[in-house]
């Protein structure tokens, strides 16, 4: 058998007892830049001498979608990233798993310098330390529900039976078992996104990133979905990082984030402190027109 199917299998889950310690660098970002559009080194020049993300896009036609972010993301916890849309979120998240490569800077998992390493590095880091979870879920259409969730270790080829106990029981916690041979058409949306999860966590990595993942659910699933996901991370602590526009759903999830606007990193840390302390005036907006953070 394969051992990291042994590492993962249902019996031999991580649980939260005993929790191991955290480390506050576990994902590392340094002085990240990206830019998008065509006249890019005539963008990246000007960016670097300090113009201002408007006079780029006019002079340019180039959108700035990230600016000298620094950032570290804990190990064992869930991190949200927020900010208004367009604000650099996904792009951000998409830096941690390198779908996007940054113009300058770096990305850090513990002592792995993701941005260093060659397509098929990344390929084999990628599948055994990071799965992701997306808005509209992901999910193949003409892939049944376990297909689906079996996916990704198929990708990494793991052997038929292995994927498909891995899947089964990933199925079965998502309340999914009996919906085995359905598809995509065949589910609801909190359904369809429950699979997306199963998917995720049947890979077995260490780190989840969740672009937004119940923002296109009604709000009562989204509530069921934010519980399901709380409790597993109570017995698999993982290392999450959650994009969301709620700051009432950060608040749900912990707590803990980093707020973008514009592209820039404009604060992060507990929503309490934020609230009780704001960088400027649109971190105390931001912050008030959603909810009560207190
Ligand atoms: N591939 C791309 N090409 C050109 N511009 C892009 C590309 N990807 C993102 N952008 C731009 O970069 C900016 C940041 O985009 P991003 O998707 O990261 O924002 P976001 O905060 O996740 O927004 P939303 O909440 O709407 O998803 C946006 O203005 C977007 O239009």
């Amino acid at each position: 058998m394969n051992p990291e199917v042994i590492d993962h299998l249902p019996g031999t889950v991580p649980t939260g007892a005993g929790s191991p310690d955290i480390d506050q660098h576990f994902i590392r970002l340094q002085n990240i830049n990206k830019v998008f559009g065509e006249r890019h080194s005539k963008a990246m020049k000007l960016l670097q001498q300090g113009a201002e993300n408007e006079q780029i896009a006019a002079e340019t036609g180039c959108h700035v979608a990230l600016r000298n972010i620094n950032l570290d993301i804990p190990s064992n916890g869930i991190y949200c990233i927020m900010g208004l849309s367009g604000s650099g979120k996904s792009t951000l998240l998409r830096h941690i798993n390198r779908l996007i490569d940054p113009d300058t800077g770096t990305v850090h998992i513990q002592d792995v310098d993701v941005t260093a390493l060659s397509i098929p590095e990344l390929q084999k880091f990628r599948q055994k330390r990071i799965a992701m979870v997306f808005q509209h879920f992901g999910l193949l259409p003409h892939f049944t529900v376990q297909q689906n969730a079996e996916f990704a270790l198929r990708v990494r080829g793991v052997p038929k039976r292995e994927r498909a106990e891995q899947a089964r029981y990933w199925l079965n916690e998502m309340e999914l078992s009996g919906y085995e041979t359905h598809y995509y058409d065949e589910l609801s949306g909190g359904m369809r996104q429950r699979v997306g999860l199963a998917r995720a966590l049947a890979a077995g990595t260490d780190i989840l990133l969740m672009d937004e993942p119940f923002s296109a659910l009604d709000p009562l699933i989204r509530r069921k979905l934010q519980t399901l996901l709380l409790d597993l991370q109570d017995r698999l602590n993982k290392t999450i990082v959650f994009i969301t526009h709620d700051v009432e759903e950060a608040r749900i999830l912990g707590g803990t984030v980093a707020l973008l606007n514009q592209g820039r990193l404009i604060q992060h840390g507990s929503l309490a402190q934020m609230a009780s302390n704001p960088a400027d005036e649109y971190v105390a907006s931001f912050l008030t027109s959603s909810t009560d953070v207190s």
